[in-house]
């Protein structure tokens, strides 16, 4: 494969036989986390990484996103190879082409929502759309809220916030690690819904990283990582069929299945 299909216009991030082991093979503590994983990601569709702990679904998502570098293998995003950059080309693909969404929220603690939002934009000295920023700010209902500090927010509110600040930048793609993880359902269905929304109706390109199959059903894509392979690739996949895959998968999987399910009824 040649640096021109990877940078296939439909195709917004590409891994080719994606390799990262920690520790090493001599005193026997080597860890194998991703095992020659190749896979494409398309613009305008939001995809759910799953896969049990320890699968390798943030390995994966943190080299995607140039946070950790591969073992071997390369990534690319929008053509541009990330396995190859050195740090301030990272910086800047970072900046200028990748959004990201942490459980834990990080926002700014002494910055307003708006502030919050915007934060992006300013550090990289970009131009803000206020048009798109209404459009934002209103399709996550903050509006009435803009001048609030996170502390002053709820916390499905703060991570609506995030939401804002990855979408507002317009990027390739938004990486997204367990952005549900610390809602419950009310909250973490309208974060969902949002980011759902971005996709279909602005084009936004999202990964997320879930243990939950409520959260994953909202995706276009579903991928099942194992011992640091996919295992499964499932398009459009419903919430049973997902539920599913992971009852197939063993006794502590399909406890979890269950238990999130339960959680989420
Ligand atoms: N910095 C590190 N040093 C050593 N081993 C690591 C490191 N980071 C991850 N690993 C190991 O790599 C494997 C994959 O980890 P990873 O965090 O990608 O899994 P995960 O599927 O995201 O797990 P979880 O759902 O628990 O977050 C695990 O066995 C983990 O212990």
């Amino acid at each position: 494969m040649n640096d021109a299909q990877a940078s296939d216009n439909a195709i917004v991030a590409r891994a080719i036989d994606l390799v990262k082991t920690y520790g090493d093979v001599a005193s026997g503590s080597q860890v194998v986390a991703l095992d020659h994983v190749s896979v494409d990601f398309q613009r305008g569709r939001m995809t759910a990484i799953m896969g049990p702990s320890g699968s390798g679904k943030s390995t994966l998502m943190h080299c995607m996103a140039g946070l950790d570098k591969p073992t071997s293998g390369r990534v690319f995003v929008e053509g541009l190879e990330v396995s190859a950059m050195n740090q301030r080309e990272l910086t800047e693909l970072r900046r200028t082409r990748i959004g990201f969404i942490f459980q834990s929220f990080n926002l700014v603690p002494t910055l307003s929502a708006e502030e919050n939002i915007l934060l992006p934009l300013e550090i990289s000295k970009r131009p803000i759309d206020r048009e798109w920023f209404d459009e934002v700010v209103d399709v996550v209902g903050l509006r009435n809220r803009l001048d609030h500090r996170p502390s002053q927010l709820s916390g499905g509110q703060q991570q609506r916030v995030a939401c804002a600040r990855a979408i507002m930048a317009r990027p390739s793609v938004i990486f997204a690690d367990e952005p549900t993880g610390n809602l419950d359902s009310k909250s973490s269905a309208q974060v969902l819904g949002f980011l759902r929304d971005s996709v279909h109706d602005h084009g936004q390109t999202i990964v997320m990283v879930t243990h939950d199959p409520r959260a994953a059903s909202y995706a276009d894509r579903v991928l099942v990582l194992a011992d640091g392979s996919i295992v499964r690739d499932m398009d459009h996949p419903g919430y049973d069929e997902i539920l599913d895959v992971f009852s197939d998968e063993g006794e502590k999987d399909s406890g979890a299945a269950a238990d999130d399910s339960e959680a989420r009824a």
